[in-house]
């Protein structure tokens, strides 16, 4: 079982960490600013490049009463576990994940979203991705397997700015 990342509070360890950039009109459900649907986690990465978030949920996305849906808590691990990826400059995709549901994730508290690139393979990259309560203690635990992909061009990248791809 992976230790959860000893990062506290990241407002209180502002310095020690940087925003992961996000374009204003990325449409990503997980961390898109521009779906109104959509989760907007606002990740950070440690100096080791692990990509951490603090959120709360809402009981928009709740499964059982209080508890967010498990489909949602797949798709923070997901998210996570993908930003982790990114932060080593690489473009890939979800080819695999698993998920173990501990315990349940409160939707209205806020939870703490970590990942990490545990192995690396040519164009195979394995990562795992923890959510943790507001006491460290592990609620959900994900492991994947991302493949790098070409990405698809940008249309007009001087009209349109920056990449949208969250
Ligand atoms: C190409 C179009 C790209 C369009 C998208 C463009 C950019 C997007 C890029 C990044 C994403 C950005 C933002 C992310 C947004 C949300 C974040 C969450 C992340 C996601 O939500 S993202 C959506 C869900 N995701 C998918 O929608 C993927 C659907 N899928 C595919 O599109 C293909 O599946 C693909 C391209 C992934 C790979 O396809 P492929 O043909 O290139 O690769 P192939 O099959 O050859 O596998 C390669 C090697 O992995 C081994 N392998 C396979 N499975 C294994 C397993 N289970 N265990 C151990 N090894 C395994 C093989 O054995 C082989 O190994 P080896 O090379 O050693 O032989």
């Amino acid at each position: 079982m992976t230790k959860p990342l000893q990062v506290e509070k990241l407002t209180r360890y502002a310095d020690a960490v940087r925003k992961f950039a996000s374009a204003a009109q990325n449409r990503c459900f997980g961390c898109g600013a521009a779906n109104e649907h959509g989760l907007h986690l606002e990740f950070y990465l440690t100096q080791e490049l692990h990509a951490v978030c603090e959120t709360t949920v809402g009981d928009f996305f709740e499964g059982p009463k209080g508890f967010v849906h498990g489909g949602i808590i797949a798709t923070l691990l997901d998210e996570t576990m993908s930003k982790a990826v990114r932060a080593h400059g690489l473009v890939a995709m979800t080819r695999h994940m698993e998920v173990d549901y501990q315990r349940p994730v409160p939707s209205s508290e806020e939870i703490r979203l970590e990942g990490r690139v545990t192995r690396n393979e040519g164009r195979k990259h394995w990562t795992e991705a923890l959510i943790l309560n507001g006491h460290g203690k592990v609620l959900a635990h994900g492991k994947g397997l991302f493949i790098e992909v070409k990405p698809a061009p940008d249309p007009d990248p001087v009209k349109d700015g920056p990449t949208p791809h969250g």
